[in-house]
């Protein structure tokens, strides 16, 4: 590929938007042409952002002079409702969107505007020209469309955790269990009591135990793997650390498929997954084997060789959980090898 991808982000202050500029400035066919803030106008990327100074010589724009029209896609690293308010123009204009918020995730309007609270502004586009950008379940269908609604980052997790036994249909759908942790990261940037240091260090937390706008979310791409509704029980954590998520699911295995070999299904069904790395029988993955990588790592597990699975699964919450997903996804769309500038390592410590 000689001509670069020319690529704009709205909402570039945010840690959805500053990882989609550290992976995207290092990406080699890409060219970063705009990036937003209305309330950082003027600001150079590199001022508020040191990590990308010599890397990103951009300022922010408002997104109104940002002439999103000239590039070929635009990510946006918004709040809920945003995308969808400009995705008509861009689409008119031959520019395609990836939305890491929900705006394209549930096909299902009526539960979109249950959870999030507004109506679904374009529901045709919806319907007709988006995908549900996991990659590793969507591929065919991601390059052909022209909005992709990225994965939230419990539901990245869950439905790739399960995705092996539910296609096989070897488990009890009525009742899954997700039991899942995220690090602070996943609330996003902007300030909130919760957030605060001394609100989120130091204490570990249940939340949205009684609903959770992720729950439809997961609960329609695990049904269509089931093809049968599959009734969740989903319980999110907050945890004290930056980035990360760790996802324990358990289920019954049907009492016909007690003989399986678990570990070889997962293992032959992500055979051919860059990102998806079925670790060796027993082990236990940790968060921080997949810290800013686009990994997510699944283990597998019968305690007593009885008849739950239980599957933990790791990713970092701002990479294979948001931007790194949302890059993976650009580059299907563009046809360009899948890995094309997420090849990075772990951080360990
Ligand atoms: N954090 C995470 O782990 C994950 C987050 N997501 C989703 O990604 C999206 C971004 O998340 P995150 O980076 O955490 O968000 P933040 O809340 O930290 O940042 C939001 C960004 O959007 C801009 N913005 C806000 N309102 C508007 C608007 N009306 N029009 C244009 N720009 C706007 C803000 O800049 P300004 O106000 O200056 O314009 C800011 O740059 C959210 O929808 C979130 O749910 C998805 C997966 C994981
Ligand atoms: C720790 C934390 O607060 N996490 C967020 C989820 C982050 C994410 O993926 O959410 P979106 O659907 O907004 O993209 C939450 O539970 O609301």
């Amino acid at each position: 590929m000689t001509k670069k991808i020319k690529v704009g982000i709205v909402g570039g202050t945010g840690y959805t938007g500053v990882e989609l500029l550290r992976l995207l400035s290092q990406h080699p066919h890409v060219q970063l042409h705009a990036i937003t803030s209305r309330k950082e106008e003027g600001m150079k990327v590199s001022e508020m952002f040191p990590n990308l100074r010599g890397k990103v010589d951009l300022a922010f724009s408002t997104p109104e002079n940002a002439a999103l029209t000239q590039c070929d896609v635009v990510f946006f690293a918004t709040p809920h409702g945003v995308a969808m308010a400009q995705a008509q123009e861009l689409l008119a204009a031959g520019v395609k969107v990836i939305d890491l918020a929900a705006d394209f995730r549930l096909q299902d309007t009526a539960e979109f505007e249950k959870w999030y609270k507004m109506p679904h502004s374009c529901p045709d586009i919806l319907k007709n020209q988006s995908c549900y950008g996991l990659v590793e379940i969507n591929r065919e269908k991601i390059a052909q469309s022209q909005v992709i609604g990225n994965p939230g980052c419990y539901p990245t997790t869950i439905i790739l955790g399960l995705a092996p036994v539910l296609e096989a249909g070897l488990v009890d759908v009525s009742h899954v269990v997700a039991d899942c942790k995220s690090g602070v990261s996943g609330a996003g940037r902007k300030a909130e009591v919760g957030t605060l240091f001394s609100e989120a260090s130091d204490n570990f937390k249940a939340y949205g135990v009684s609903g959770h706008r992720h729950h439809p979310e997961i609960t329609e791409q695990l049904s269509k793997l089931a093809k049968e509704p599959v009734q969740l029980l989903f319980v999110p954590h907050l945890v004290p650390m930056i980035r990360g998520m760790l996802s324990t699911i358990y289920v019954k295995i049907k009492p016909e498929a007690l003989q399986t070999d678990f570990q070889k299904l997962y293992e032959e069904r992500y055979a051919k997954e860059a990102f998806v790395d079925v670790m060796p029988a027993g082990s236990l993955p940790e968060t921080r084997s997949v810290r800013a990588s686009n990994q997510l790592r699944i283990a597998l597990h019968r305690p007593g060789n009885g008849d739950t699975l239980v599957i933990v699964v790791v990713q970092d919450n701002l990479v294979k959980g948001a931007s790194g997903q949302a890059v993976q996804n650009m580059n299907v769309l563009f046809g360009l090898p899948e890995d094309t500038g997420l090849g990075h390592v772990a951080v360990l410590p």
